[in-house]
């Protein structure tokens, strides 16, 4: 659209351009030309080659025709002359564009960058309903026997009725044993018709719970795949609303186009069947309006479907707004942000409502246009079907057949055209789920060497390490990091704040990966390890805000190994100089700590935290300013765990107070992501750099 857009301007100022070119001599008709085509590659950027080429030659033999009237054929100046240099700069940048990726020049908005919107897919689904396949076979064929049954209902209502008319008529013969016959077949096929209705509702909701059930673990162990970056770049709200509200709104439609979708369009095709039989006259009246309604419905469809993604996607961010509000409550509280989230919240609740209202008005239109062009036909079939009565054409029993078997059409097709809303809606909550279960992590979770305990000595190299964060592409945080971590030896990461000390441990953790150079454990590239090994039980994490999780003390520290058994978790929590206050609860180890620990205090939490990163026994540890949201008596005691902890392990300490890490075997001292000292403390400080700098600011602090 833009190159179009761009290109007709273009056209547009050629006739001023072809003055002011007039007015020029040779020299600049050329630097002209040469800027055209340029001008032109830019525009059309996104054609092929062989566009370019064409735009090119008619640009330039353009030039050529007003360098003619300007005489320039005196000066010798070939139409070859004028393009070799256009030629060979848009050569050049044809050449180039392949390793940048494309920029819209519209916003500057680097394409891959957009956002797409999740596209539905049947093959996903399929594997979904795969397993349930001899059930939901089993749905369709009693639905449709159903259907085929209610098809029957007008033909035996008819025949009800001409009894009837008869017995008034001719006032003759028995009236209960002529009726007899075809009120007992019409009960029978009521009774039939109400058992296979039950019997699909069952075995759908069947099929429509498991299908659901798998889509939420699916979608859920496909999101814990992810990688970090994937949740840097997603609010938990939205995820969540995936999980919950779009499988719901999934299932819901599925089992409604099945049930509903498969009656109704059963009994359109057979009730026209049916039609015709009784009347081929009527029937093709019918017939002639249904392809202006298809056509109409397929038109609106496809308006409706976008607006119902729009309205779900402000749905999920509405969600997603509540969902950082409530779990971080006690920061709102704290800053008294109750009633800005609120706004927040009440904005993106209003533009879901008002999106969700006009989908509505867009539903309720359709509906209510089909519903007048449906009733239009009744009408019509009263008004037809009396004057073919008084031609003797039809029977009344015809004509009541006729008018039940088209009431029957008309029922299914509004209902199909409910259900064409509500299959809308469930597409495109289907696709939002899909998107994510097709989603590959770039970092595995399993998958790679080991290193046998017994042989890992522990040592880490950071070799010249690149790396800036996947949502911040454009802000290097290490350049040329370079750190080895000596097996069983201590080593602290100091600097000022931003300064990427995390970074280096998010690495080492490879919850990212480097864009260059290489992090080497016992000389092996970490990428070649199997990552889950790596986590588990090689590195244990303590960081400065531990987050425990809402079940008891003794699971929180069995997180850090499911198969420890009480007198391992025991242990761990001695270790960690946690086992005291943990006996002092009523409850002890089985005491509940409320979502995320709320009901301990910080240094209990880093306690639990500690005894849950020791019970798996790592050979590296890192320390990512554990101790720093500490009191000072928290502090001495978590330290004291600490101290303990550390020995025999390679160790990794981030550090904003100094005072924590002098006894540490090397302090390195990062800047604009690389090391630019190191040594020990003594060394730093007769140094007088930036180490011995800090120092003395954080002493000038206290
Ligand atoms: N998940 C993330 N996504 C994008 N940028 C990030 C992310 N985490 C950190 N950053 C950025 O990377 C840079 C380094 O952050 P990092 O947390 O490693 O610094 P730090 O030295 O540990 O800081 P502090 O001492 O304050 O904890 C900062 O500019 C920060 O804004």
């Amino acid at each position: 659209m833009f190159h179009f857009a761009r290109c007709s301007r273009l056209t547009r100022n050629t006739v001023t351009t072809d003055r002011y070119l007039c007015s020029l001599k040779i020299r600049d008709v050329f630097i002209h030309c040469k800027r055209r085509v340029q001008h032109t590659v830019q525009w059309s950027s996104s054609q092929n080659t062989a566009t370019h080429f064409t735009v090119i030659w008619r640009q330039a033999q353009k030039v050529l025709r007003l360098a003619s009237r300007q005489q320039l054929r005196q000066s010798n100046i070939s139409l070859k002359l004028i393009l070799a240099p256009a030629a060979l700069t848009v050569t050049a940048r044809l050449f180039s564009s392949g390793a940048h990726c494309h920029v819209d020049v519209n916003n500057n908005i680097p394409s891959e960058v957009k956002e797409k919107t999740p596209e539905f897919s049947w093959s996903v689904l399929w594997v979904f309903v795969r397993p349930e396949l001899l059930a939901l076979i089993g749905a369709v064929i009693l639905a449709f026997a159903a259907a085929v049954l209610n098809i029957q209902i007008p033909m035996m209502l008819g025949d009800l009725v001409n009894v009837v008319a008869r017995h008034m008529r001719e006032q003759a013969g028995h009236y209960m044993r002529d009726i007899r016959t075809p009120a007992v077949k019409l009960l029978g096929l009521y009774a039939l018709q109400g058992m296979l209705t039950s019997g699909y509702i069952i075995l759908l909701s069947r099929v429509g719970e498991r299908v659901a059930a798998n889509m939420r673990k699916t979608l859920f162990s496909s999101l814990l795949r992810q990688d970090v970056a994937f949740f840097d770049a997603n609010k938990t709200g939205q995820l969540v609303n995936r999980l919950t509200s779009d499988i719901q709104e999934f299932k819901s439609s599925f089992k409604l186009v099945i049930s509903q979708g498969l009656r109704s369009t059963t009994q359109t095709v057979g009730c026209f069947f049916s039609l015709y039989i009784i009347s081929p006259k009527l029937t093709g009246l019918t017939v002639l309006v249904l392809p202006c309604l298809v056509g109409a419905g397929a038109l609106i469809g496809s308006f409706l479907r976008a607006l119902s993604r729009n309205a779900q996607e402000q749905v999920a961010k509405a969600t997603g707004v509540a969902d950082e509000a409530l779990g971080n409550v006690r920061t709102v509280r704290a800053f008294a942000m109750e009633d800005r989230e609120l706004e927040m919240y009440a904005a993106e609740v209003e533009k879901s409502a008002e999106m969700n209202e006009t989908l509505g008005t867009g539903i309720a239109v359709f509906q209510g246009l089909s519903n007048i062009v449906l009733n239009s036909i009744v009408l019509g079939t009263i008004f037809a079907g009396g004057s073919l009565m008084a031609c003797n054409d039809m029977s009344p029993g015809d004509l009541m057949s006729f008018l039940v078997a088209s009431q029957t059409v008309q029922r299914s097709l509004a209902s199909i055209s409910i259900l064409f809303g509500q299959m809308v809606r469930g597409m495109s909550a289907g696709a939002r789920v899909f998107e994510y279960l097709t989603l590959e992590p770039s970092i595995p979770l399993t998958g790679g060497g080991r290193i046998p305990h017994r042989s890992l000595t522990g040592r880490v190299d950071f070799m010249n390490i690149y790396f800036s964060y996947p949502t911040r592409p454009g802000n290097q945080v290490l350049k040329n990091f370079s750190l080895t971590l000596p097996p069983c030896r201590t080593v602290a990461i100091v600097g000022e704040s931003g300064g990427g000390k995390s970074t280096v441990a998010a690495l080492l953790e490879r919850f990212y990966d480097p864009s260059g150079g290489e992090i080497l454990l016992d000389g092996l590239d970490i990428r070649t390890l199997d990552p889950s090994w790596l986590r588990g039980h090689v590195i244990g994490f303590i960081s400065q805000e531990p987050v425990l999780f809402g079940t008891s003390v003794m699971e929180n520290i069995r997180f850090g190994k499911p198969s420890a058994t009480d007198v391992e978790v025991v242990a761990a929590s001695k270790q960690a100089n946690a086992h005291n206050f943990i006996t002092g609860f009523s409850d002890g180890y089985n005491t509940v700590v409320g979502e995320r620990g709320v009901t301990l205090s910080g240094g209990q939490k880093q306690r639990i935290a500690i005894a849950r990163a020791l019970i798996k026994n790592p050979s590296i540890l890192i320390l990512d300013e554990a101790t720093s949201a500490l009191d000072a008596e928290s502090e001495r005691v978590v330290q004291e765990a600490l101290d303990r902890a550390t020995s025999g392990r390679t160790v990794l300490i981030i550090a904003h107070r100094l005072s924590t890490i002098q006894g540490a075997d090397l302090i390195c001292v990062m800047s604009d992501g690389r090391i630019v000292e190191a040594g020990t403390h003594p060394e730093l400080l007769s140094k007088g750099g930036l180490y011995a700098e800090l120092i003395k600011r954080q002493r000038s602090e206290k």
